[in-house]
Parts: structure tokens; sequence; C-alpha cells
């Protein structure tokens, strides 16, 4: 499918979607539990990867439908629905720890946290597991959490020796010290402490080098701990590990700990990353007489709510009622700005997009690990910019954008099956010249199946062709 935005402006209130992140977790935390109900989480293609895997091995998942009630209540091993469930919430029934060996491959799809997160899932079943995905997933790197669960004494292969799926892996585990990269992805992390508090002896996990994307731990160790799990960041004074570089850090999480959320219950905070492209879209095109304003933006562990300060740095204005979650943005004139985005990969799209409407140079620094997702993000937004007419220049961990050089200009641009470039184009069309066309816009289903309806609704010109 075709998005094609015209330049046209935005007003009025919209609520971001639910977390990503937290969702991926607190299903599979569930899983990891007897059961729980997981509270307003995200219904999206990656999260339902993640739900799947959960069922592959053992657990059962269940949306409760307008009722209240689930579909079917046989497939949940709960007694009852808990009295104050709402419909989208998700009934989960755990596999208590003990994953089955799954009788069929797990399909991860497009989503990297569910292939990375249930890897480690698998390295605890008394078996083998197979997980595969689309081709986006099966091209990134997988090869140091094969390690890791090889140096726990698992099986862990790519099936091509290539260091990405198909994998297969296989367990039990008994839990032990890892040493792993922290700069190719913080998933690896994530699986192992998520996976280590339900093995008998526990996982340390030592960084060889610094730790990217940090905040996503903090978004498992937040998680973990609603689930009543401890698990802890050790600081670089801590001993290192053999082959871990001295100073860096390590985290650790004790065994043999059952995962158990207080009153059985886990709520999913909003998506800051997807509420990054309608700030952005709110910060470059709402009405003059108006403004835009997005709910659910209540302060929590993401990394991403970094995009409230980029835009002020950029000059927009921009408030934010921390109590009420709402975040108010007014169309401004924007500067570039130099940004880091070691913490936040997932924002690269949307800044580069803002850049190339801000007035002069926008640098994106520290970014070489946004090269590793569903596509590569800093050559996918130097090429579709370029097209339309900004002047882009890719480094290695770095990409300079020159905005305001010239107008952007509406063309054909692919969206590399990719949602946050799709999202971050469909944002930059609307303050183009003429049509832009951002094809595979059917994408955006991987973490916000309701984005072209939500920019529909305030009020921006965009149409779909199939
Ligand atoms: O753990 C998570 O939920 C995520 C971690 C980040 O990936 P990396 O840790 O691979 O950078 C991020 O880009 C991804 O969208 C979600
Ligand atoms: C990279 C992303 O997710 P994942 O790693 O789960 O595919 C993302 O949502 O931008």
């Amino acid at each position: 499918m075709d998005a094609l935005v015209r330049r046209s402006a935005v007003r009025g209130v919209t609520r971001a979607p639910s977390s990503k992140s937290y969702t991926h977790r607190a299903i599979l935390a569930a899983g990891y539990a007897d059961g729980a109900l997981v509270r307003s989480p995200l219904d999206s293609a990656d999260t339902r990867a993640t739900a799947r895997a959960v069922e592959r091995y053992g657990g059962a998942v269940e949306r409760l439908g307008e009722s209240g009630e689930p579909d079917d209540p046989e497939a949940i091993d709960f007694a009852e629905t808990p009295l104050d469930a709402a419909p989208g919430d998700l009934l989960v029934s755990g596999f208590g720890g003990r994953p089955e060996v799954p009788a069929q491959v797990l399909d991860c799809a497009n989503s990297g946290t569910t292939m990375r997160l249930t890897t480690a899932t698998g390295a605890l079943a008394d078996g083998l597991t197979v997980l595969t995905g689309d081709s986006s997933l099966r091209s990134r790197p997988q090869g140091p959490l094969l390690d890791a669960l090889a140096q726990l004494d698992g099986r862990a292969e790519s099936t091509r020796g290539n260091g990405q799926a198909p994998l297969v892996v296989g367990g039990p585990v008994a839990g032990g010290e890892v040493a792993i990269p922290g700069d190719v992805s913080s998933q690896y992390v994530t699986a192992l402490l998520m996976a280590g508090a339900v093995t008998e002896a526990g996982v340390r996990v030592g960084l060889t080098t610094d730790l990217k994307s940090a905040p996503y731990v903090d978004i498992t160790l937040e998680v973990l701990d609603a689930f009543g799990v401890e698990a802890r960041a050790l600081d670089g004074s801590g001993a290192p590990l053999d082959g871990a570089a001295d100073g860096t850090a390590a985290l650790a999480v004790g065994g043999g700990q059952s995962y158990d959320p207080t009153d059985g219950a886990y709520r999913v905070p909003g998506d800051f990353s997807s509420m990054s492209y309608l700030l952005a879209a709110g910060a470059l095109a709402a009405d003059p007489d108006g403004a835009l304003v997005v709910e659910g933006a209540k302060p929590s562990a993401q990394g991403d709510a970094a995009i409230v300060d980029v835009l002020d740095r950029m000059g927009a204005d921009i408030e934010w009622d921390r109590g009420d979650g709402r975040l108010t943005v007014r169309r401004s004139s924007l500067s570039g700005v130099e940004v880091g985005v070691a913490d936040t990969p997932d924002l690269l799209p949307t800044i580069a997009a803002l850049g190339a409407a801000a007035d002069g140079t926008t640098r994106i620094t520290d970014c070489e690990h946004v090269r590793y997702k569903e596509t590569d993000r800093v050559s996918a937004m130097a090429e579709a910019l370029g097209r339309m007419g900004t002047v882009v220049e890719e480094e290695t961990a770095e990409l300079v954008v020159h905005g305001g050089e010239t107008d952007l200009t509406g063309a054909t641009v692919d969206g590399r099956a990719d949602h946050r470039i799709v999202m971050s184009l469909a944002v930059a069309g609307l303050v183009a010249d003429g049509e832009t066309r951002v094809r595979g816009a059917e994408h955006v289903d991987v973490s916000f199946p309701g984005f072209f309806d939500a920019l529909d609704d305030l009020g921006a010109d965009v149409g779909r062709e199939e």
C-alpha cells in the first residue's frame, strides 16, 4: 500500500498507542509467571508475535472482547476474568518459568524484540526450539546472543552459520556468567535477564563494550520489578568479568525467582517512539490557530521521551503536563541541532525528518547501531530525504541533514518495509511541496496500526492507495 501525503495542517487531540517495548515484556513476563492480566497492551503485528511465542512455550494469550470477556474462555486456565478488566486487555496464562519444547517453529515475523527475548526462553526448555522471521529479521544480528547462550552451556546456533536466523536453541541452561558486547543490541541483555530469573543459578551479564540503547534495559528492570523479580545494574566499579572491558557495567539477576505481578495485573504506558511522529507533525504542521495535543504521555523509563527535549532545543513551542500525561505542541520555526542517539536509536528517522524541515544543520551522532534495525535506517533516511530535495551526508555513525537549503519537495519514497521510515517520511510529506508517495505504508502495523487514521482525524491530507 502507498500513502499519499499532501501539504496540510493538523490540529486537535490524539492519543499515542501503548508502548511496544513494555507490551512485549509484559506478555513475556506474564508467560514466565503463572499468568497475569496485561492492561492496555499494544495490539500490533510485533506484539502479536510475542503472544504467539508465549503460546508455543505452553502459555495462552486471550484478548478480551467488547464484553470484557475472553472470546474463548476455555483457552485460559484462569478461574475468572478480573472484574475491572477492559476490552482489549490481554489475559495471559503462563508456563510458570518452565517453557515447553514448542511443537512448531516460532515465527517472529518482523520483530527483533520477539526473536531476542524468546530465543533466551528457548534455552530454558529441555529440547530444541527453532525461531525464524521475515527477510528483514533474518538479516539482523543474533550472534552475540547465541554466543552468550553457548557460554551458559546451552545449544545456540544459526542454521546458516552466519549469526542470523533461522536459529536453533536448546537447554535447559542452569545460569552462570556471560560476557557480551553492548553495542549491537540491548535486547540481548533484556533476554538474558528475563530468562535468567528462572534459571537455577541466575545470570550475570558482563558487558565488553559500552551499552547502547541503555534505557531499554531500564524498561526491562522496571517491568521485572513490577513482576516481583529482582535484578540490578552493577556500575563500572564492579570487578569486570574475563573479557569484559575495564570499567564497563554488568547486570545481574538472581536465579530461582518467580514472576508474580502485584494484584495479578500490569498496565502498559503510552509509547514515546510512536508519539514522536505526532509531535513532529504538530511542530511542523499544526494549524496556526490551533495546537496538537497528545494524550497518554505519562513519564516512564522510555529513553524516547527525549523527543520532547529535542523538539524544545529545535525551538518548538511544546509543553508537557507530566501529571496529566498531556503534550501540547504548536507550529514553530525550527532550527537544526546536534543530537546523539546512542540511547534513543528509534528517534533517528523522526529527528532526520524534523532536520530536513528545520533551518540549518541537524547532526545526528552515535547512530551506528541504527543500521541494524528493520532496515539500515541511516541510509534509508539519507536516501529518501535526498529524493525529497534535502542535502544529506551519511557517515558510518553520523547523519548530517542540511535543512532549509532547499524546500522539501514531494517525491516517491521507499518506506523500506520499515514502520519508522514510513511514519517519518509521512510527517516530512506534510510540509513538502506537492505530493509525497510513501511506499509500503502498511508496515505501520508493526508498532502503530492506527497511524494514518490518526493523521486523518487530525485533519492531515493523507490518502492510501493499494
Ligand atoms: O528492547 C526493546 O524494546 C527495544 C530496544 C531497541 O533495540 P536495540 O537494543 O537493538 O537497539 C529499540 O531499537 C527497539 O525498537 C526496541
Ligand atoms: C527496532 C525496532 O523493533 P525490533 O528491534 O523489535 O524489531 C523498532 O521498533 O524500531
